[in-house]
């Protein structure tokens, strides 16, 4: 007698989590106070800058911050930019002790001597990692907002990486390693034109996109391990069970077209979306 064939396991259920950009907004929209989640206004925002120009919005996301780190050379990047963002006749250095971070870390072969004491002299902790050459800047900074910031124990934590993106690519790819290095941690990597975020396999991923100042264009790309299946709704093309992989489809030039994309997914992923200037 024929066995009835076995029907295939169950995929599996996952929790869903939600992203939204409303953190970029001029004025926060209702509920949308912090980074992951729009529905969650009590989300605490770290901000890491990077040594790139800073973006235009430095100056808002600073104010929404509760810790500000700067790695290493990002230090001068928020004591020479931030007077010039704010330009309107401000003295320079009234802006600086506005602007001033709570740490500055890394291994310190960027940060300017005058900006070190500088900011140390305001009391900005400055934590010299000069002995470790196999982590880079950004590295050590999340690790610092993780282990011993007052928001490391936040469940709704979102750090924000200014200036991750441009300029050298090395520098770019180590960035984008660092997404994958802590799945478990909301990052989000930023520039004047785009953001970058990993959508870890464990969850589906429910993001809200906020046309007033992200899209159309995005991407969808298998950096860190190709995938088997991902399917996604909301995009012109979408992926239906469809494979992904370097050597193989990866998910450029896509766009969004409705305000929920989702995304399920057996591989981490990384999301970007456009930003408008
Ligand atoms: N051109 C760039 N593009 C993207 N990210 C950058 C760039 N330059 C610096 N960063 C980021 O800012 C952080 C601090 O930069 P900084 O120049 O202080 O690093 P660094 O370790 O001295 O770099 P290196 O010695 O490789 O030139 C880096 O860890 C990196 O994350
Ligand atoms: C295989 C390997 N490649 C590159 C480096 C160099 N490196 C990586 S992170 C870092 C610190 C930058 O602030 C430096 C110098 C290494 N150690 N190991």
């Amino acid at each position: 007698m024929a066995l009835a064939p076995t029907p295939p396991p169950p995929a599996p259920q996952r929790p869903t989590m939600r992203h939204s950009s409303a953190f970029l907004l001029p004025s926060p929209a209702p509920g949308g106070g912090g980074g992951g989640d729009p529905d969650d206004d009590a989300a605490t925002v770290a901000l890491v800058v990077l040594n790139q120009p800073l973006p235009r919005f430095a100056p808002r996301l600073w104010s929404r911050a509760a810790v500000r780190v700067c790695a290493d050379g990002g230090a001068n990047r928020v004591f020479d930019g931030m007077p010039e963002l704010l330009h309107g006749g401000q003295d320079p250095d009234e802006v600086r002790a506005r602007y001033k971070p709570d740490v500055i870390k890394g291994d310190m072969d960027s940060v300017r001597p005058e900006v070190k004491g500088y900011y140390s002299n305001l009391g900005t902790k400055i934590v010299d990692e000069s002995h470790d050459q196999d982590t880079t800047d950004l590295h050590k900074c999340i690790d610092f907002i993780a282990k011993n910031s007052s928001v490391a124990n936040k469940s709704n934590l979102c750090i924000l990486v200014l200036g991750a993106l441009g300029g050298r690519f090395d520098h770019e790819m180590g960035n984008i390693n660092v997404l994958h290095l802590f799945p478990n941690i909301n990052i989000i990597l930023l520039s004047d034109d785009c953001l970058i975020f990993l959508l870890p396999r464990t969850h589906t991923h429910m993001i809200h996109i906020e046309r007033s100042i992200e899209g159309p264009h995005c991407g969808l790309i298998p950096i860190g391990m190709p995938s088997t299946s991902t399917t996604t709704t909301g995009l012109r093309w979408n992926l239906d069970n469809t494979s992904m992989s370097y050597g193989g489809l990866v998910s450029t030039s896509n766009i969004v077209e409705e305000d929920k994309v989702t995304v399920t997914s057996d591989s981490d992923l990384i999301w970007t979306i456009s930003l408008k200037n």
